[in-house]
C-alpha cells in the first residue's frame, strides 16, 4: 500500500491501550472530551466507559489483534500487521493539499476527515508538516456541512478570511518572522445604474419601495448590484429589465463613483451606464419598486433632490454632455489576455478610430 489518504482510513469506536499508545502520539494535545467515536457507516456514537480502557476517544483503523506486539490493523478491509506500517500510516495522516504559487498550500476541502476529532489531530499534524517544509500561507475552506470544524481550526490559530452561503474560508500564515502576505477579502461591492433615454427625450425612472427617508419620493435611475461573474454591461441591462420591464441595449459606462464604508465597511463601485431602449412598455418589479415611468429629462433634472445633490447633478450633466457629443464614455471590448488566459472586458473609448463600429461616440442616442 503506497499511500493512504485520510478518507481511506476506517474510523471506528473500539480502542485499545496498546494500540492507542503507538498510534496517538503525534496527536497529543488534542482535546479528548467528550467521549466520542465515529463510524463512516454508523455516524458518531458515544463510547461508554466499558467500551474502552483508555482515556482516548477515537482511533483510525480497526484493531484486529489482541496483543500489543502483534498489532493488527484493518484499512479498507485489508489487514495490516507491523508497527512500521502503522508508523507510515501516521506519517501520511495529513490533510490533502495542493501547493499554491506563493509558497503556500490550499487544502482540498473535498477530502477532509469526516469527524471533528480526526480533523483536530490531522490539522495539527499537517501544520507541523507544512511548517517543517517552509510553507507560508494555508487556505482552508470549510463547507457548511462541516461547520463544526470551524472552532477547531480557530483554536489552532486560523483566522476568518471570508464566508459565502456554502462555506467559510480560513487562513493561517505560518512564518512567524514574516508579516502575513495573504491578500485580504474582496473589499468592494459593485453597483450599476441605467440611464435610458427614449426618442421623446424622456428618461426611464423609478421610485424605490425601500429607501432612505431622505430620498423618499425621488424619481431616480434604476440601480442595483451586479451578480457574481456578471459583466457590468449585462448587469445594467438585467437590472433595468428587472425593475422596469424595459429591454435595453448597453452603450457606454458614462462615469463611475467610488465610495467607502457603504456596506458593512465595504466600499462601493457604482457604474453609471447609458443604455438604448429596445422597448417602452413598463412592468415594475413590485417587490423592489414602488413605481416607474418615462419622465421628461427636463423634469427629471428639475427635481430638487437632483438639483441640490452634487453627484446626481453632475451625473446628469455628464449624460447631457454625451448626448451632445461633448463627452464620450467607455464601451466594453472583449479580450483574452495571455496574462491569465481569461476572457475579460476592457472598457475604453475609441474616439480616434472612426472605422471601429463600436465607436458610439459618433452616434446619436436620440
Ligand atoms: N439607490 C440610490 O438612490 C443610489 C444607488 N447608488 C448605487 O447603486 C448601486 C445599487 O444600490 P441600490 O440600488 O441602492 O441597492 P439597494 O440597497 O436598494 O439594494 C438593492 C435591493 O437589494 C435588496 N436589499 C438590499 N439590502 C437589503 C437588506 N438589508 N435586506 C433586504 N433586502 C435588501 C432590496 O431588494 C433592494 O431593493 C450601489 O452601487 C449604490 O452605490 C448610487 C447612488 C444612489
Amino acid at each position: 500500500m503506497d499511500s493512504i489518504s485520510v478518507s481511506e482510513v476506517t474510523v471506528i469506536g473500539r480502542t485499545h491501550l496498546g494500540f492507542m499508545h503507538s498510534f496517538r502520539q503525534p496527536f497529543s494535545g488534542v482535546p479528548m472530551s467528550p467521549k466520542f467515536c465515529y463510524s463512516r457507516v454508523e455516524g458518531p456514537r458515544a463510547i461508554s466507559s466499558s467500551d474502552t480502557n483508555t482515556t482516548s476517544q477515537f482511533a483510525y483503523g480497526e484493531r484486529t489483534a489482541a496483543t500489543n506486539s502483534d498489532l493488527g490493523y484493518k484499512i479498507n478491509g485489508v489487514n495490516l500487521k507491523s508497527r512500521t506500517l502503522i508508523s507510515s500510516v501516521k506519517e501520511r495522516l495529513l490533510l490533502d493539499a495542493n501547493d499554491d504559487a506563493y509558497g503556500g498550500v490550499i487544502v482540498d476541502h473535498e477530502k477532509l476527515p469526516s469527524n471533528p476529532y480526526a480533523f483536530a489531530s490531522i490539522l495539527r499534524a499537517s501544520l507541523s508538516d507544512w511548517r517543517r517544509k517552509g510553507k507560508k500561507g494555508v487556505w482552508l475552506k470549510l463547507p457548511v456541512e462541516q461547520s463544526e470544524f470551524v472552532p477547531i481550526a480557530i483554536k489552532e490559530g486560523f483566522e476568518y478570511h471570508h464566508a459565502e452561503k456554502g462555506y467559510v474560508m480560513l487562513t493561517y500564515w505560518i512564518p512567524e518572522e514574516e508579516p502575513s502576505m495573504l491578500p485580504a477579502n474582496a473589499s468592494h461591492q459593485v453597483g450599476v445604474g441605467g440611464f435610458v433615454l427614449n426618442q421623446h427625450k424622456e428618461v426611464l425612472v423609478v421610485q424605490e419601495k425601500y429607501c432612505a427617508p431622505s430620498i423618499t419620493g425621488l424619481w431616480k435611475l434604476p440601480t442595483g448590484f451586479i451578480n457574481e461573474s456578471e459583466e457590468i454591461f449585462s448587469g445594467a441591462v438585467r437590472e433595468v429589465k428587472e425593475e422596469t420591464g424595459v429591454d435595453t441595449e448597453f452603450s457606454e459606462v458614462i462615469a463611475f463613483r467610488h465610495a467607502h464604508n457603504v456596506a458593512f465597511e465595504k466600499s462601493d463601485l457604482f457604474f453609471i451606464c447609458m443604455l438604448r431602449p429596445l422597448s417602452d412598455k413598463i412592468t415594475i418589479d413590485s417587490l423592489e419598486i414602488e413605481a416607474a415611468k418615462w419622465m421628461p429629462l427636463v423634469e427629471f433634472v428639475e427635481q430638487p433632490m437632483i438639483r441640490e445633490d452634487k453627484m446626481f447633478k453632475r451625473v446628469i450633466e455628464i449624460c447631457e454632455a454625451r448626448l451632445s457629443h461633448r463627452y464620450c464614455g467607455l464601451s466594453p471590448h472583449r479580450l483574452v489576455s495571455t496574462f491569465d488566459g481569461k476572457p475579460s472586458s476592457l472598457y475604453y473609448n475609441v474616439v480616434d478610430d472612426d472605422h471601429d463600429p463600436s465607436n458610439y461616440c459618433n452616434t446619436d442616442f436620440l
